[in-house]
């Protein structure tokens, strides 16, 4: 498949990060990709590589096949009406990744019958190790498989129901926050019990990445990996279960919950 001048609008962390990744992979050319930013002068690095950097919307727009919208949740709706009349149903199709804005909603906005996408990555999109929840309206077969392709090569892709993208928000978007602050609880242990920052830091990411993998690749439940650690009487468990005494669990479950009743907000 031919891939398609792509305009990100909004080259902030998450667009800047798309940008990376779509680049870095090698699906997007420099020169098939504008990304626009109110001050374009901060994506001076991705013009340096050869990608069109614009404070230019429309043009960016009009100049597109694919759309990626970037922009935060509360200007979102003034940037793009602004836009209206640029969008092309017939000849493009929109991925919006901004936080909870209906499908619905952009269509009324984009045009009837605009082919658009809701899609969820992380910033770990950069590295292209993202997950990306992705949602459809209107699409053609071709054009899903073509936004499966894009993000697919940018880690993984998962289909879901429109439904559950606030959920997908909280647990893969907002959850690179959520592990990254369980390494940074791991790191200042590590610290108290005898190890350098850098050592520490390295263990503790080196870590939940091999967690991560023995799930992935083994496809199990993480409960079978611990019980493969945990000796009887030995220091794991007994740390584990002082770790839930405190909450650690609990924690989590609330803090996920939390997330996901204030986007509901
Ligand atoms: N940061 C993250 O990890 C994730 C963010 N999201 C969603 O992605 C969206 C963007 O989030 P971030 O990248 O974190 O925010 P951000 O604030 O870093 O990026 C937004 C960018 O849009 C630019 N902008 C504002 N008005 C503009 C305009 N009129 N024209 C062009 N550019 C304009 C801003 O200068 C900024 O660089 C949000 O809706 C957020 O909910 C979704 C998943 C993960
Ligand atoms: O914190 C936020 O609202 C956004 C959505 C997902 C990640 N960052």
């Amino acid at each position: 498949m031919e891939n398609k001048k792509t305009a990100i609008i909004g080259g902030g962390n998450l667009g800047g990060a798309i940008a990376d990744g779509l680049l870095e992979s090698g699906f997007l050319q420099p020169s098939q990709l504008i990304l626009t930013r109110r001050n374009a002068g901060a994506l001076s690095r991705f013009s340096e590589k050869g990608v069109h950097t614009t404070s230019d919307n429309l043009q960016a727009i009009q100049a597109a096949e694919v759309i990626v919208v970037a922009l935060k949740p509360y200007n979102v709706r003034e940037v793009l009406q602004e836009l209206k009349a640029a969008f092309r149903p017939d000849k493009q199709l929109l991925i919006s990744v901004v936080t909870g804005v209906p499908m619905e909603e952009l269509e009324k906005i984009a045009g009837e019958g605009m082919p658009v996408f809701r899609a969820m990555p992380n910033t770990a999109i950069a590295i292209r190790e993202s997950v990306t929840c992705i949602c459809h309206k209107n699409a053609t077969g071709q054009q899903v498989a073509y936004v499966s392709e894009m993000f697919g090569q940018l880690g993984v892709a998962v289909p879901i129901d429109e439904k559950l993208m606030d959920a997908s928000t909280v647990l893969g978007a907002c959850g690179i926050a959520y592990a990254l602050r369980f390494i940074r609880a791991s790191i200042q242990g590590g610290i108290e019990i005898g190890f350098d920052v850098r050592t520490a830091n390295l263990i503790a990411a080196q870590t939940v990445k091999g967690a991560a993998e023995l799930l992935i690749r083994g496809n199990r439940h993480p409960e079978e990996e611990i019980d493969k650690v945990t000796t009887p009487k030995g220091c794991t468990i007994a740390g584990l279960n002082e770790m839930e005494h405190q909450g650690f669990s609990s924690s989590l479950i609330k803090g996920i919950t939390v997330s996901y009743n204030k986007i509901k907000e």
